[in-house]
């Protein structure tokens, strides 16, 4: 067990209210009369989610951009952001300050407050999104029934492309290594994909740690096996310009993390209102598996993006 997953067991004991939902969710959820409100809290630090010479301004916005992500898989409608900032360098706090005035502009969401630190040791900032759910009850990760199939929108590993040409990889034969780039940096939380897929799905979460290791996640809180064909993994054509279509590139497609794409469980006779793929099909028992192209094959031994 990760350190981090034995910190949220302990969690887990205190937050014994329904909103809380377990712990086991990407936001928590209060329902007030006819409405539901949506909290989630994302934290970044230098070094762990950003590298040291990034821009403060696409810092900014990927902090902006995970949080609202998980809005995004509630079905919710952002109201506002809280901000927790460690002040850094006068410049870098200007930068910081510009990105996140740019994000709080495109994705239309008003920043409500916050609280500032001097000399924390590090740049660690943390922000707090609050929602308004579109459609109740609010998706969770733990509806996936039996026979249910799981998609995910969008391309998976283009963060982890992004992330390897910011940190100096050769741009190799890739034709639009910009938007890898952006990918990793200034990731896209689906919130409208979210909101026309809420009233459908059966279970719904975002993928920030992983493929594997969320998709895992989803199936232990519906308590059924999962069973996932690399093969469906969908790969852009720029990544596959970089590593090549094979087992090894699909599973660090798959488990690298920082994707912000939504993973969702429909019952077999519905189809998505988005783009998505099929990935594979929940069924009775427990655990994820995994085939290749039909064939059973073994689990990576990491799944996907764990703090300690
Ligand atoms: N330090 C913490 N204190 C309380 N709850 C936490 C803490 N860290 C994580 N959690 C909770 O654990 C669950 C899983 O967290 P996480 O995997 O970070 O979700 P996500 O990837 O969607 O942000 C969530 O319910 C989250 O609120
Ligand atoms: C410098 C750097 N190294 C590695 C990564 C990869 N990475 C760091 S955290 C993470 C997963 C998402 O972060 P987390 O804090 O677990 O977010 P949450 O799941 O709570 O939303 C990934 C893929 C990165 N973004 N930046
Ligand atoms: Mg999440």
């Amino acid at each position: 067990m990760s350190r981090e997953s034995a910190f949220i067991a302990m969690m887990r004991a205190i937050a014994s209210g329904p909103a809380a939902r377990g712990l086991l969710d990407d936001a928590a959820v209060i329902e007030l009369g006819g409405e539901a409100l949506i909290l989630t809290h994302d934290m970044m630090a230098e070094g762990i989610h950003w590298l040291p010479h990034a821009s403060p301004a696409d810092v900014a916005w990927k902090l902006v951009a995970a949080n609202l992500s998980d809005l995004a898989a509630k079905g919710a409608e952002p109201l506002g952001l809280l901000l927790g900032y460690s002040l850094s360098d006068a410049q870098w706090d200007m930068g910081f300050a510009a990105g996140l005035h740019d994000a709080v502009g495109h994705f239309d969401v008003p920043l409500l407050g916050g609280d500032s630190v001097g000399d924390a040791g590090g740049r660690i900032l943390g922000m707090t999104a609050i929602g308004r759910a579109s459609y109740r009850p609010v998706p969770a990760r733990s509806g996936a029934q039996a026979g249910d199939i799981l998609y995910v929108t969008g391309w998976l590993g283009d963060a982890k492309a992004g992330f390897d040409l910011e940190n100096g990889a050769d741009e190799g034969g890739c034709s639009d290594a910009g938007r890898l780039r952006r990918a990793f940096k200034r990731p896209a939380p689906r919130l409208s994909d979210g909101r026309a897929l809420a009233p459908l799905v059966t279970a719904m979460m975002d993928v920030s740690d992983g493929l594997l290791i969320d998709a895992q996640r989803m199936a232990a809180a519906s308590n059924l096996q999962l069973t996932i064909d690399l093969a469906h993994v969908p790969l852009s054509p720029d990544y596959v310009s970089l590593y090549g279509d094979n087992t090894d590139s699909r599973i660090e497609a798959a488990s690298w993390g920082d994707d912000y794409q939504l993973l969702f469980a429909l019952p077999n006779s519905v189809e998505p209102p988005v783009a998505a793929v099929k990935l594979g099909q929940f069924d009775s028992g427990q655990g994820l598996k995994l085939t290749d192209n039909g064939t059973a094959t073994a689990l990576p031994a990491r799944l996907g993006f764990e703090h300690g």
